[in-house]
């Protein structure tokens, strides 16, 4: 991000208005730029840098971009809000495909600078998260600038020697490994995250149509609205997924906004939306909710294949209909 608050160009594309466009969180070097590179590369796509996640996602309602790429889970934060949020309201749009980045971080400054002079750190704030436990014990009285991205501190920085930067109003920043050498800043320490193994899960959002076909290992995103006032009706709803044997990788609840008490869920579902028990587990819900969106099936990024429990297969609901309407037309018991 320049001072003025412009998103500096993402890599460096060749002109093409036929390729398609991806909206996603810059400047370059971001991890959301690292799931984007996974979906398609630099050549076949137009790259569009946006300074968050809802412009990435207005970035497609509003025909600017043909897709968005987005974080919508960490390891270590849970769900990303913003991306939870711009998806639940608004015109309705899809999640396509997941990808996976492994996610660390460098504290790094401009050349010139050392560990000793850092008294306040620019940091996306998930990436504050990430590493707090490293910041109070090595750092533990550092003042924390929040920055819109991991990469929008790196990009003030690039070019100033430390005198240059020091009326940047902060001396250091967290950025991924890759932007110390992409922005010219000097590593001050090195693996500085809390957990080795953090993941943040990134989706790519397009406007609904075709479904992508079931692979055998899908995940299927929803936003659950539940009736007012009505006790048990949270378990009423987890019910529809379990009698069919449907398991649920992520649950969060987020406010509706229009009143305090009012909440909506958002979760993940194991399986296709054509998958029988997935099927008729949406169908439970829209006989029993006020509101349900559907919010795309979409390949699992771990390709993991959901245990199917005795009873849940799609052939034992085929058979249980045909069954039933044999029983109706009085030709079995
Ligand atoms: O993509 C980036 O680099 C970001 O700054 C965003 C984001 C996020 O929104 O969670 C991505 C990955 C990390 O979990 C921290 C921050």
């Amino acid at each position: 991000m320049s001072e003025s608050g412009a998103v500096t160009p993402g890599p460096a594309t060749p002109a093409g208005a036929d390729r398609p466009r991806y909206a996603y969180l810059g400047p370059a070097g971001t991890f959301t730029e690292a799931a984007l590179r996974q979906v398609v590369s630099p050549q076949d796509a137009q790259y569009l840098p946006q300074t968050d996640v809802a412009a990435a996602i207005g970035a497609v309602r509003s025909g600017e971009a043909d897709y968005a790429v987005v974080a919508i889970e960490s390891t270590v934060e849970g769900g990303v809000t913003a991306t939870l949020d711009s998806l639940a309201g608004g015109s309705p749009l899809v999640l396509l495909r997941e990808v996976l980045v492994p996610v660390q971080f460098t504290l790094a400054a401009a050349p010139g600078v050392t560990l000793a002079e850092v008294r306040r750190i620019s940091a996306h704030p998930h990436a504050w998260v990430q590493c707090r436990r490293w910041l109070a014990h090595h750092l533990p009285r550092v003042v924390h600038v929040p920055a819109t991205s991991n990469t929008a501190p790196a990009a003030l920085l690039a070019g100033r020697a430390a005198q240059a930067a020091a009326d940047l109003g902060f001396d250091a920043a967290l950025v991924p490994p890759t932007a110390v050498d992409t922005y010219g800043l000097v590593p001050l320490a090195v693996d500085v995250a809390d957990n080795a193994t953090a993941v943040t899960r990134f989706v790519v959002v397009g406007h609904p149509g075709e479904v992508p076909p079931p692979t055998g290992a899908d995940k299927t995103t929803l936003v659950v609205h539940l009736p007012d006032n009505e006790a048990g009706a949270l378990l009423a709803m987890l019910e529809q997924f379990a009698v069919r044997g449907v398991n649920l990788s992520r649950i969060e609840s987020r406010p509706i906004g229009d009143a305090l008490g009012r909440y909506s869920f958002s979760i993940d579902a194991e399986g296709h939306i054509t998958d029988e028990r997935v099927g008729e587990a949406i169908m439970g819900l829209h006989r029993r909710c006020p509101h349900v969106r559907f919010l795309g099936s979409y390949p699992r990024a771990d390709a993991v294949a959901p245990t199917v429990h005795v009873g849940t297969a799609d052939a034992d609901f085929v058979t249980a209909r045909e069954w039933l309407r044999a029983v109706r037309g009085g030709r079995a018991t």
